[in-house]
């Protein structure tokens, strides 16, 4: 049902390429000021959900809105900004160039020297935009999508392909902008950006939505501790123990993964009286994840009957 607290939404939304069902009536609501994570394996539908909210494509059913409008509306489009993975920009232009152009479509710009500051690409306004590497680009890409001012920010995978240095700047700029009041929808596979960003996060699997909430929660619905500690203990004898779900050495050190920690530490100590290092460790959302997505495996998106 149509929210009127939510800027972006699907509402039971249906997408087919032909006989391929991309999104499966899904429902998705973005309110005001947050920033949601769009998870999901490849082909989950996080891109084809995006290209609905962005008048990319036509739902076949259910309703997509932008601003309590239709997604083509020139006014709600000025009030957004896009990153999507792929960008096909004149490659002779300068980027400084490309910044002015994307500029001068909005009506209140924002001015193109701060944008490329926010990017952190204000060293390379002379420069050709075909020239940069990859992460280069992705930078220029993000202070595009910040030359209309937006109040909705869409970034599709957005640090795919920069270096540690340039994501963390990234991720500054992201913040600074949710503080700013700026909406953002973000997809991403790297779940530590989710992590770090996300106000809340929503999976996809095979066009539906498969779990929604904060990272807390979503880390909550994880049964399972990490034990982490150093030991002479061997993995295939503290793997057949009860209650342990998995065990392996990383660098050194023994990783236990279990439901029961209290009952394995008990052991882990009665066993070695040389451990050190212990630690029990909570879920993170890459177990989440791996968790909520398993059960949706190997599920056809094909539809049973053609459209
Ligand atoms: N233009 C298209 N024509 C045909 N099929 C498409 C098209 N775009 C997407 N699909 C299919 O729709 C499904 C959803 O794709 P989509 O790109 O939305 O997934 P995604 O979750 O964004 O994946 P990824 O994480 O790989 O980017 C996939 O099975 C994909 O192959």
């Amino acid at each position: 049902m149509h929210n009127d607290s939510y800027i972006a939404q699907l509402d039971g939304v249906t997408k087919r390429y032909g006989q391929l069902v991309a999104l499966d009536g899904i429902d998705l609501g973005l309110r005001r000021g947050e920033l949601l994570a769009l998870l999901g394996p490849n082909g989950a539908g996080k891109s084809t959900a995006i290209g609905l909210l962005l008048g990319l494509h036509r739902a076949d059913s259910g309703s997509v809105s932008l601003f309590g409008r239709d997604p083509q509306d020139i006014e709600a489009r000025r009030r957004i900004g896009v990153m999507l993975q792929s960008a096909a920009l004149p490659p002779t232009l300068k980027v400084g160039e490309l910044l002015k152009l994307t500029a001068s479509y909005y009506p209140s710009p924002r001015d193109t020297g701060e944008a490329a500051a926010m990017a952190g690409v204000d060293d390379l306004l002379g420069r050709r935009y075909a020239a940069l590497s990859g992460g280069q680009q992705r930078r220029v890409q993000f202070a595009m999508a910040l030359c209309g001012r937006p109040e909705l920010l869409f970034l599709d995978e957005p640090t795919v392909g920069m270096d540690i240095d340039a994501r963390q700047k990234l991720w500054t700029a992201i913040r600074q902008l949710v503080a700013d009041g700026c909406s953002v929808v973000l997809t991403t596979h790297y779940l530590e950006e989710a992590e770090a960003l996300a106000d809340r996060v929503c999976v996809i699997a095979h066009g539906k939505v498969i779990s929604e909430g904060s990272v807390d929660a979503l880390r909550a619905r994880v049964a399972y501790r990490r034990i982490r500690c150093t030991t002479s203990l061997d993995t295939g004898v503290v793997a057949a123990w009860p209650g342990v779900a998995e065990c392996h050495i990383e660098q050194g050190r023994m990783f236990v993964s279990t439901a029961q920690p209290e009952n394995v530490v008990r052991r882990l100590l009665a066993a070695d009286a040389a451990l050190t290092d212990l630690e029990v460790l909570r879920a993170g959302l890459a177990e989440a994840f791996t968790e909520l997505t398993r059960d949706n495996d190997d599920v056809p998106v094909v539809e049973k009957e053609a459209a």
